[in-house]
């Protein structure tokens, strides 16, 4: 028996794996994870596929979390993103780059994290494969693969003028937990330090869950396109900056309604990270599931985003080259 507290640097690549895959647990792959790739059924005959990294530094710090919730999100984000485009996801694949010191309980608790993640939020979707590394930098990379059934995909590009802005899911908590990390939980020196849950209020320990766990509304992605959505993607970067992108894709204007967006309309604006659902609908349209409206698409001379008719300053959202700060953890 290995231990918990075994290092992987102490370990070989079988051995490491083994403990993966004992956990990731049952697939509904034709040939799941263990030849040189899976082999995956799809029965729309459309598989749809994105990857996603989550770096050590300017993504988590693991001062900050843990193994479990970092499985968990790495799963979360990349679920989102084939959700985004109509579809159900079915695959992920892992590539887990890790320092040698990483002990192979939080290897496991990663897998673990990335199982849970999947039976909560998209329950079929599996660990179908990965990869293993060393590096410095602990690293996650998930690719996602999701299929296609009748209606989809749901692009960026298709918003029409007249539709309703509407949106599923939480839009601030997430980036009200990261400014909890980064105002309260850092030392002298400004290094992270673990959270002292203790000393939150039951709102903030909300808002720190929502960072560390998020949970997008995976099955809305189908609803939406069942619904005619007309174009959708997911708010992982702050709702302007990602509308603007929607809006550029769809040479339309977005204009958001700041009343519907709840008590803190600043952060729900700029801040990423829930990865809830941003969709557009034609008017008339039964909105499906948990989406509310927000507001609505016009034509513009210049595609963009208002926010109650007047034009929003700042870049609104996170962009990784510009927002990293090394020093500031
Ligand atoms: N290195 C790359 N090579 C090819 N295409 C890329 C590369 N990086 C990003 N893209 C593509 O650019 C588009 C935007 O990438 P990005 O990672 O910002 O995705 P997103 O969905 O906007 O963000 P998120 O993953 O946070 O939801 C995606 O279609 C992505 O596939
Ligand atoms: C330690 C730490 N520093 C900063 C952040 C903020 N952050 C990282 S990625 C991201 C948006 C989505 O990224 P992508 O578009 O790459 O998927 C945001 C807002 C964090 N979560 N943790
Ligand atoms: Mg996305």
């Amino acid at each position: 028996m290995t231990g918990s507290d075994a290092r992987v640097g102490d370990l070989d690549e079988r051995t490491v794996l083994a403990h993966i895959l004992d956990r990731v647990g049952p697939t509904g792959a034709l040939l799941g994870p263990g030849d040189d790739a899976a082999v995956l059924a799809a029965p729309g005959g459309r598989i749809v596929a994105s990857v996603d990294t989550l770096v050590h530094g300017p993504d988590f710090r693991t001062a900050w979390t843990d193994g479990f919730s970092l499985g968990w999100k790495a799963a979360a984000v990349n679920l989102a993103d084939i959700a985004a485009m109509g579809a159900r996801p079915t695959s992920l694949l892992v590539a887990l780059a890790m320092p040698p010191e990483t002990t192979l309980g939080e290897v496991g608790a990663i897998a673990d994290g990335l199982r849970a993640a999947c039976a909560e939020l998209a329950p079929g979707c599996a660990v179908d494969g990965g990869d293993l590394a060393v590096s410095d930098t602990l690293t996650v990379a998930v690719t996602a693969l999701g299929v296609l059934e009748g209606s989809g995909p749901v692009t960026r590009s298709g918003a029409r003028d007249g539709d309703v802005l509407a949106v599923s899911g939480r839009l601030g908590p997430a980036a009200r937990g990261l400014s909890l990390l980064f105002e309260r939980f850092r030392d002298g020196a400004g290094r992270p330090i673990p959270p002292r849950t203790a000393d939150l209020t039951a709102d903030e320990r909300g808002d720190l869950d929502a960072q560390l766990r998020p949970r997008p509304p995976i099955a809305d992605g189908r609803r939406a396109a069942e619904a005619g959505a007309t174009a959708m993607m997911d708010v992982s970067d702050g709702l302007l900056l990602d509308a603007a992108r929607m809006a550029r894709a769809s040479s339309v204007t977005l204009d958001i309604d700041s009343a519907a967006l709840g008590g803190d309309a600043s952060t729900a604006l700029t801040g990423g990270e829930d990865h809830a659902l941003l969709a557009t609908f034609p008017a008339g349209v039964r909105l499906p599931g948990s989406f509310a409206a927000i507001g609505r698409v016009r034509e513009g001379a210049a595609p963009g985003v208002l926010v109650d008719g007047e034009e929003p300053r700042g870049r609104g959202g996170w962009d990784p080259y510009q927002d990293w700060d090394r020093g500031r953890g």
